[in-house]
């Protein structure tokens, strides 16, 4: 069976500087990734021409700048992230190598081959995150699952998730202890789970 070696993380964007370029389709399919997953996420969007929606989703985030122009080297500075979208092929190699030179994690849209990273689809339940990637194969097959598992996991995992923290918080002893216990409640609630199902 063959592997999928990429290193799933989470990031805490409202930490660090998220370069996008485009503005277009692409580019608001982009930026709503990032800000589904967190609204206050810092990101400089530079495009020359920006569809209407993707203006009004960036006026309703605060940490959001879009700058109406073609995208400049010094866009570079200060960035953590970059995501790249517009329809300039050679435009993307060309910002790729200059990542890559500086230690930028980049995204190349539609160009796996020039990704440091892919985004992943990702089944939101409050607090319950999950990522779903076919190592590039198929994302159509990551959105469908992404479906299946939202409509699967019932709304209720997040009270499950705020009882959880609370009894976490409240628990004595050393770590081992607190483990043990923790390991046991929650194998107990698979297991109704299986009998309830
Ligand atoms: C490698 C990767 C790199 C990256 O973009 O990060 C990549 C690459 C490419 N996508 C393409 C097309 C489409 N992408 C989507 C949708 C999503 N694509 C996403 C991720 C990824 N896409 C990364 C791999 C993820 C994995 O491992 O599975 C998702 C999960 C996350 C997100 O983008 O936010 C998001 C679903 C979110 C959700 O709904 O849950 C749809 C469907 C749709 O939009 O309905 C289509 C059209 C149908 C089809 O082609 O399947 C093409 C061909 C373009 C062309 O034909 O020109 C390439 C390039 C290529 O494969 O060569
Ligand atoms: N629309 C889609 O869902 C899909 C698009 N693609 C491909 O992805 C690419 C992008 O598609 P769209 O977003 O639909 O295109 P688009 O034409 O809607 O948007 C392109 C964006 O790139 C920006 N741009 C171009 N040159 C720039 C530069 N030098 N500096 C800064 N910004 C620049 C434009 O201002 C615009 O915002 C295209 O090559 C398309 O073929 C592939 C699959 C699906």
């Amino acid at each position: 069976m063959s592997q999928n070696t990429l290193f799933p993380v989470f990031l805490k964007l409202e930490n660090f500087n998220t370069l996008l370029v485009g503005g277009g389709n692409v580019g608001l399919e982009k930026l709503t990734a990032l800000l589904v997953n967190n609204p206050l996420a810092n990101v400089m969007v530079v495009a020359d021409r920006y569809l209407e929606e993707t203006e009004k989703l960036a006026k309703s985030s605060p940490n959001v700048v879009l700058t109406y122009r073609k995208f400049e080297f010094d866009d570079l500075n200060n960035k953590q992230l970059v995501i790249l979208a517009t329809d300039n092929f050679e435009l993307h190699k060309e910002i790729k190598l200059k990542t890559t030179e500086l230690g930028i994690l980049t995204n190349v849209a539609d160009t796996p081959a020039l990704c440091d990273f892919y985004l992943g689809s990702i089944v939101r339940k409050g607090d319950l995150k999950i990522a779903i990637s076919t190592n590039g194969k198929s994302p159509t097959l990551a959105k469908r699952m992404r479906q299946y598992l939202e409509e699967a996991i019932p709304d209720s995992m997040q009270s499950l998730l705020d009882n959880m923290k609370t009894f976490r918080d409240k628990l004595k002893g050393d770590f081992s202890t607190k483990l043990e216990v923790l390991n046991d409640l929650t194998s107990s609630m698979i297991e109704k789970e299986k009998k309830d199902n």
